[in-house]
């Protein structure tokens, strides 16, 4: 199923955040990452499509509405995984996946239910934190638990407001192969709102770069992000270069001074 995002637009009260953001038709299989700096609106546009956020315009999964339809009436198809970490309440971890599970497949029997669970502990690498109480988890561990709450129920759109924010290198890397097989084996789109250009660059299909003032750009990776972009979106120079395996790497030199980021103020 492919994702339509056309004339877009959000406001708090008067303050507009987004407006008119059309993309060309997101396929079936892309990993978008959801690019851009404090402020400008990236939570906001995931919340959006998730409709749990009042938007104008039209979010649509194959012929499926999603903006104004919240994920849990929306038949398993999409997961939203929120900035925040899951509560540290005294459920065990695989408690809460198994919550998660029938809450997203009703129609499956236990046993299917325990299979999914145990698949994506799995496939995690996280069986370890199956039987620990969810608030003896540290804040990297809740994140991956959080991730496999979302993964559970086999979703054909995932949601993902920043899933790397509390974890280590190897975790990061884990979880976003995680996410590029299930996009690419399982035909579903992830977007996924990333502070780490690089690990960007190195898993998604596209980009969406939003700037401040409503300005975006979208796209394969190499063609999103240049040093005119990123100077409009996170004011601050910077350079393309190529490691020794020709991967593409943003080098950050420093941060534009002279005036604040309009996102900033
Ligand atoms: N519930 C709300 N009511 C009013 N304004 C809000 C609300 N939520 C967010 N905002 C404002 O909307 C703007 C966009 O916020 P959002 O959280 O979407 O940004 P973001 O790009 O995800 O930022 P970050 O990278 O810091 O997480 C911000 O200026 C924020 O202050």
């Amino acid at each position: 199923m492919s994702l339509l995002i056309e004339g877009l637009g959000l406001s708090y009260g008067a303050r507009s955040i987004l407006q008119d953001l059309t993309l060309p038709v997101v396929e079936a299989g892309s990993l978008v990452g959801l690019l851009g700096p404090n402020g400008v609106g990236k939570s906001s546009l995931l919340r959006a499509i998730a409709g749990l956020q009042a938007c104008r315009g039209v979010a649509q999964l194959g012929p499926s509405t999603l903006s104004g339809v919240p994920p849990w009436r929306q038949q398993a198809q999409v997961a939203y995984l929120p900035q925040q970490l899951p509560q540290a309440v005294s459920l065990l971890a695989y408690e809460s996946l198994l919550a998660a599970a029938r809450a997203r497949c009703p129609q499956l029997a236990s046993h299917e239910l325990t299979a999914r669970v145990e698949a994506i502990l799995q496939r995690l690498g996280i069986e370890h934190l199956a039987l620990l109480r969810m608030d003896r988890l540290s804040g990297g561990q809740r994140q991956l638990l959080g991730l496999a709450q979302a993964l559970v129920g086999e979703p054909q759109l995932l949601l993902l407001d920043e899933p790397t924010s509390a974890l280590d290198l190897h975790w990061q890397l884990r979880v976003l192969d995680c996410v590029a097989e299930r996009c690419r084996n399982e035909q579903a789109i992830a977007l996924v709102a990333c502070h780490d250009l690089n690990l960007a660059l190195r898993f998604c299909t596209h980009l969406l770069l939003l700037a401040p003032g409503g300005a975006y750009r979208f796209g394969a990776p190499a063609e999103v992000l240049d040093a005119a972009w990123l100077r409009r979106a996170y004011a601050i120079e910077a350079r393309i270069e190529h490691c020794s395996l020709g991967q593409p790497l943003v080098l950050a030199d420093s941060p534009l001074l002279k005036e604040a980021p309009p996102h900033a103020q």
